[in-house]
């Protein structure tokens, strides 16, 4: 039983025979020291876990006394630092990026644990300084310049965001009434998309496994949650109640529902015209605001963070802009690495994040979303690709790349 003044919690204290159910008004107890969700019997030191063999950006932060500060207070809707942790406690690595191993139970998760958060922010987004630095917001694709990327090299563009609805909890934690009422603002604010963005909700719970397959294939729809860092978040609890895919009549409008954020908003499209791309997405973000607006929620956000997200990676404009290229003479280049770093780009396999590159062809997108506007964004994708397109072109006729990088600020 839930609401959200009120909320009743027994984690485990039956099964540890403890028999602590605890009982509190959240609004008036907001950060309260006790009680815990149920008693624990142990100082805070006993409790801290095992990193010894990690390697993730929450265990570069988190310190024994930080735990002890934080391991009984509660986020006003009645989360623990625990709750936020277990990701990072149970996935040491990742085979391909480093994880961050942190995930926000509620908006209020980064200032109730700012100790944590904030260090992991700014470890996490290239130094960026939550105490000290607003985040800027541009989402008009008229400031984009160029942007129609070489398209025998380009296969797809597309980019994303999320956003969360304020007042709810993240996905890691929610409750099924929390999850659907998540799902109902959504299909209702869908309702109202202009004509050109306008489709069809697609319930998870009513749709064959065959059609599931098919759209997973397809790079629609987001994977079963399967990956260890999202099965020990906790976000495959009830699966797949209250989760769904709409999309618009043409396939290149699209939002997922429940999935690791409340809402994930993407414009895709095969081929390079990441301007087009970007100038939908930017309506379709827009419009989604709009209506949840208009339905008396709001979506998550702060001055310094940005739109906040359930993985602190993803919070500012939660955006990540990127095209799956083939780069087979580059990526075999000793310095790929290196240059994708310089340009503030990350690589993936086009499969997901879960996934190895295949035959020279990657999934580049951008590393940073905190910090830097939409557009800011999406403008160094753009310029980045071409020069990583560039220098392939160049390996292909087996010439040097060195003045090419000189003229384009790589040392
Ligand atoms: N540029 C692209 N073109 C076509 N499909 C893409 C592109 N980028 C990602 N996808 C597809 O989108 C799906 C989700 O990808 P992936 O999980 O890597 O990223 P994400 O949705 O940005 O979320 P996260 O970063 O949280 O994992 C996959 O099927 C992937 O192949």
């Amino acid at each position: 039983m839930y609401s959200k003044k009120t909320a009743i919690y027994a984690f485990g204290a039956t099964a540890l025979g403890l028999g602590a159910a605890a009982i509190w008004n959240t609004k008036q107890k907001a950060h309260a020291r006790l009680p815990p969700t149920r008693l624990l019997k142990y100082p805070a030191s006993a409790d801290y876990p095992d990193l010894s063999k990690h390697n993730n950006i929450m265990k570069d932060n988190l310190t024994p006394g930080i735990y002890s500060k934080y391991r009984d207070v509660l986020t006003p809707n009645g989360f623990t630092l625990d709750q936020c942790i277990q990701t990072g406690v149970d996935n040491p690595g990742h085979p391909f990026i480093k994880i961050v191993g942190l995930v926000a139970c509620d908006e209020e998760s980064y200032e109730t644990y700012k100790d944590l958060f904030y260090p992991v922010i700014k470890d996490r987004h290239n130094g960026y300084d939550p105490t000290k630095q607003t985040h800027p917001i541009d989402l008009n694709a008229d400031n984009i310049r160029g942007g129609k990327l070489d398209e025998k090299y380009v296969l797809s563009s597309r980019v994303r965001t999320g956003r969360a609805i304020r007042g709810l909890p993240h996905p890691p934690v929610c409750s099924r009434a929390e999850r659907r009422q998540v799902e109902k603002i959504a299909i209702d604010s869908f309702k109202e998309l202009s004509p050109r963005l306008s489709g069809k909700y697609y319930s998870l719970v009513t749709m064959s496994e065959k059609d599931q397959d098919q759209l997973i294939a397809d790079h629609f729809l987001f994977d079963k949650p399967v990956s260890p860092l999202l099965t020990s978040a906790g976000m495959a609890r009830d699966w797949p109640d209250a989760r769904g895919i709409f999309h618009n009549v043409t396939k290149d409008f699209l939002v997922w529902v429940n999935e690791e954020d409340h809402l994930r908003i993407i414009s895709m499209e095969k081929g390079g015209n990441m301007k087009a791309v970007f100038r939908r997405f930017c309506d379709g973000v827009n419009e989604m605001e709009k209506n949840v607006k208009s339905k008396g929620w709001d979506f998550q956000k702060t001055d310094n963070l940005g739109y906040i997200l359930t993985c602190p990676s993803n919070i500012g404009n939660g955006l990540r802009c990127g095209v799956h290229v083939k780069l087979p003479n580059v990526s075999k280049h000793p310095r790929f690495q290196d240059i994708l770093d310089q340009l503030r780009l990350q690589k993936r396999g086009t499969g997901g994040v879960d996934t190895a590159a295949v035959g020279g062809t990657f999934d580049i997108s951008n590393l940073d979303r905190l910090g830097k506007s939409e557009v800011e964004l999406v403008q160094g994708v753009i310029d980045g690709v071409t020069l990583l397109v560039d220098m392939e072109k160049l390996l292909e006729k087996k010439k040097p790349i060195t003045s090419l990088l000189k003229s384009a600020g790589v040392n």
